[in-house]
């Protein structure tokens, strides 16, 4: 049973290590696929300390585009995606995606964040569709890649997918896990702005 987990990343040189420590960590991964998605600090360089694959863009193509990059090198039965500003991710986590898809007959799991920062564990209770922590079966790395998606759409695009294909998923409650939000990485007016600007990405193909 081949695991890839999959970390976009941009500008995210001061969270990733934790992350790819924690993903090396979990016996169930058998390959990280890290994709440094035009960042203009040193998550390249970051990432290539561990012994991980990682693809560099050559500028910044959004969330979605790298993921869509990454699903390109997968050949595997399971996939996971992992973002790179997690706070207090275990293998624990990891294996509570992943282990549903190995022994019952559910094709993707989604992650909630539950019970660590109140305002993050808020966000994802009321928005659990947004949630980028997610493992699914191999058999739908066509499907994704072929999904019309771009910046920050990529999960509201893949939940679509999910009822429009009748695909079985599964809330999984993530204890005592957070990310960093964009006024923490940012400062609050640029945090701000960028939210916003995801928000109108989100809208907008929900519209569609
Ligand atoms: O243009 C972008 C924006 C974000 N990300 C990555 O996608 C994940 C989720 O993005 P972000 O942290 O901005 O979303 P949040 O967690 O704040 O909702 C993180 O690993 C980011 O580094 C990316 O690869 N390209
Ligand atoms: O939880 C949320 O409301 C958003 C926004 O997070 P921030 O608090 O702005 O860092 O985060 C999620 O949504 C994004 C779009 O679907 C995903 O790409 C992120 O992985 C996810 O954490």
């Amino acid at each position: 049973m081949k695991v890839s987990a999959i970390i976009p990343a941009y500008n995210e040189e001061e969270r990733i290590g934790k992350v790819i420590q924690t993903a090396t960590s979990c016996k169930l991964i058998s390959n990280i696929i890290v994709v440094d998605d035009g960042s203009e600090d040193k998550t390249f360089e970051e990432a290539s300390t561990y012994n991980v694959k990682v693809i560099r863009l050559p500028e910044n193509q959004g969330k979605a585009q790298a993921l869509k990059t990454a699903l390109l090198y997968c050949d595997c039965d399971i996939v996971i995606f992992l973002d790179a500003d997690l706070i207090g991710l275990r293998t624990s986590h990891i294996e509570s995606l992943i282990y549903p898809l190995l022994f019952n007959n559910i094709e993707m799991t989604i992650g909630i964040f539950n019970s660590g920062r109140f305002f993050t564990s808020w966000a994802q209770k009321i928005t659990p569709s947004l949630s980028g922590q997610r493992a699914f079966k191999g058999h739908l790395i066509k499907d994704i890649i072929d999904l019309d998606m771009e910046g920050y759409n990529a999960e509201i695009a893949i939940t679509r997918m999910i009822k429009e294909k009748s695909i079985k998923a599964e809330h999984i409650l993530l204890d005592g896990i957070s990310h960093a939000i964009k006024e923490e990485k940012y400062g609050l007016s640029k945090g701000m702005y960028c939210r916003m600007r995801m928000y109108k990405e989100i809208i907008k193909y929900m519209m569609q």
